[in-house]
C-alpha cells in the first residue's frame, strides 16, 4: 500500500493512483511573487462557524491521526467558495525534523507541520464521497504550524488522546469542547488555488485556502505526533519500527493555475 517511505512514498504513487500525475495536484510551493491580489475576493471574507462542544472520533489511519467531526452544525463559506461547505474531518502532516513537515511551502520555506480542515460542498452534493469526485467538491483550510515555546492548548485536547491510538486502525471516541477558532490564525490573510487531495487517490476536487500566518505547537507536542505507528498492533515489529515520523507530500508544479491572495 502507499505511504511515505522510499519504496511506497509520493514518487511511486502515480503507478497505482494515476490522478497523482495530474495537472491540478496539491500541495504546491506558494511563490508569493506569482500571487495575484484578486479584488473579487476582497469583500468576501472567509466565514466559518464550528460548534464549541461536540463529540469527536480520533482515528489512526496508518498515515497519521484524523478527527472525524460529524459536521452537522458546521459551516464554511465566503472567500473563494460559492456555496456553504461542511466540516468532515481534520488532520495533520509533519516531518521527521522541524525544518520540514508542511505540505505547502512559501517561497520554498517549509513549516514544521500543517493542519488541514477538510470540508465538503453539502449544498451541491449529497455525501462527502460524492463531493470528493467533483472539481468543487471539497474545501480544505491549510494552517501552517511552527515550533513555539508554549503548548497549543486546543491541540493538547487531541494530543492527549494519541497514546490510545498508537497503532493503525485504533480509534478513540471523545466529547470535548474544541474551540476551532483557536486552531486558526488571527489573521485571515490567505492564498487560494484549485488543487487536489494530497494523498491517494489524489482526486482533483479541492478548493485550497492556505493561511499565511502560522499557529504554534510545542516540540513535545510534535514528538507525540511522531510516536504514532503506521502498522497495526498485530504487526509484531521492533518498538522503534513503523513510526510515522513523516507524512507529508512534497510540492507539485503550480503549472498554469492561478494563485490568488486575499487579506490585509
Ligand atoms: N475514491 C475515494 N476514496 N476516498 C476518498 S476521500 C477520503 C479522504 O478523506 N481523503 C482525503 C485525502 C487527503 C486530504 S488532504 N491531505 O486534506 O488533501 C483530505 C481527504 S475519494
Ligand atoms: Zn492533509
Amino acid at each position: 500500500d502507499w505511504g511515505y517511505t522510499d519504496d511506497n512514498g509520493p514518487s511511486t504513487w502515480a503507478e497505482k493512483y494515476p490522478l497523482a500525475a495530474g495537472a491540478r495536484q496539491s500541495p504546491v510551493d506558494i511563490d508569493t511573487s506569482k500571487a495575484t491580489s484578486d479584488n473579487s475576493l476582497v469583500d468576501r471574507e472567509i466565514d466559518w462557524s464550528y460548534p464549541s462542544n461536540c463529540s469527536y472520533r480520533i482515528v489512526n489511519t496508518g498515515y497519521g491521526w484524523r478527527v472525524d467531526t460529524y459536521g452537522d452544525d458546521t459551516a464554511l463559506s465566503g472567500g473563494p467558495l460559492s456555496e456553504v461547505y461542511k466540516l468532515e474531518q481534520f488532520h495533520c502532516h509533519w516531518g521527521a525534523t522541524n525544518d520540514e513537515g508542511s505540505e505547502h511551502t512559501v517561497d520554498g520555506k517549509s513549516y514544521a507541520a500543517e493542519l488541514h480542515l477538510v470540508h465538503w460542498n453539502s449544498e451541491k452534493y449529497s455525501s462527502f464521497k460524492e463531493a470528493a469526485s467533483q472539481p468543487d467538491g471539497l474545501a480544505v483550510l491549510g494552517v501552517f504550524m511552527e515550533i513555539g515555546n508554549a503548548d497549543n492548548a486546543e491541540l493538547e485536547k487531541i494530543i492527549s488522546l494519541i497514546p490510545k491510538i498508537i497503532h493503525k486502525g485504533q480509534d478513540s471516541q471523545a466529547s470535548f469542547d474544541l474551540d476551532f477558532g483557536s486552531l486558526l490564525p488571527e489573521s485571515k490573510h490567505y492564498w487560494t488555488y484549485l488543487g487536489s487531495l494530497t494523498t491517494p487517490p489524489c482526486n482533483e476536487c479541492v478548493i485550497w485556502t492556505v493561511f499565511k500566518e502560522p499557529i504554534t505547537i510545542s516540540e513535545r507536542q510534535l514528538e507525540v505526533f511522531r510516536s504514532l505507528k503506521s502498522v497495526g498492533e498485530e504487526d509484531a515489529i521492533e518498538p522503534e519500527e513503523g513510526k510515522l515520523v513523516k507524512n507529508y507530500r512534497p510540492p507539485l508544479p503550480l503549472g498554469n493555475r492561478v494563485l490568488r491572495e486575499c487579506g490585509p
